[in-house]
């Protein structure tokens, strides 16, 4: 019997289940410990975001299971099999891209993340849902990582890094994409300089502001 799709069955499913139970029951960093103009000032600085993201080294900030199906039926919908992320963490939002993948009948998700430690938690997930075949990971700030060795073109792209740098990374790869290319930004309402960016016609794109804080744009040419 062949199955159904690969995000809805064994080991996808269980796996998912056990990852999202794992990060609501994990400990989640207490931003009562640090000023709020703090928080917000290393939110929207271009060279204190790796501070901030050293502080949630050990957070798993996953996409929400309503987002990661959403990543998952985009990336089936436009046959995807050129697919880059931005902002990896443990790993969950890229496994809904794999298993897209995996059913569009193959491709690559490359995907960025910095802290070692998340690199490899995520490498055995993708492992556990056999989907390790899909997956290529850039070690290091994404800016770097993301700056070279692209593919051709880009079907689909999601940005959830760190929200100052939208707007740098869609400029590092939006040579490669075409019409019809998905991106989807999480949490995009932090970086207004992005959705001013998405949101105008004039610079080829049509936007909309989705649950969940998502803002999803398509490439027009
Ligand atoms: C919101 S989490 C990503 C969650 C992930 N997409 C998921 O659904 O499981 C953001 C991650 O991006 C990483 N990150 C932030 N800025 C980065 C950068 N410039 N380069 C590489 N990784 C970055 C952080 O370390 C953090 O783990």
């Amino acid at each position: 019997m062949t199955k159904e799709n690969t995000l809805t069955c064994a080991p996808m499913a269980p796996l998912l289940d056990h990852l999202f139970n794992e990060a609501s029951a994990a400990a989640r960093f207490d931003f009562t410990q640090i000023p709020e103009e703090e928080t917000t000032r290393m939110m929207h600085s271009k060279t204190e975001y790796l501070n901030l993201y050293s502080l949630l080294k050990h957070m798993w900030l996953p996409v929400s299971r309503e987002t990661g199906k959403l990543l998952y039926m985009l990336a089936r919908s436009t046959k995807a099999t050129s697919v880059v992320e931005f902002g990896m963490s443990f790993g969950l939002s890229t496994l809904y891209l794999a298993a897209a993948l995996r059913d569009n009948g193959g491709g690559k998700v490359i995907t960025s993340e910095f802290e070692p430690t998340k690199v490899a938690k995520a490498r055995e997930h993708f492992v556990q849902a056999g989907v390790s075949d899909l997956v290529e990971i850039r070690v290091g700030d994404a800016l770097n990582t993301l700056a070279v060795d692209l593919p051709e073109t880009i079907d689909l792209l999601i940005l959830d890094g760190a929200k100052v740098l939208y707007d740098d990374i869609l400029h590092l790869l939006e040579s490669r994409f075409h019409p019809g290319t998905m991106i989807i930004a999480d949490n995009a309402s932090y970086n207004q300089n992005y959705l001013t960016h998405v949101r105008s016609a004039e610079n080829g794109y049509l936007s909309v502001p989705f649950s969940d804080d998502v803002e999803l744009s398509v490439r027009l040419r």
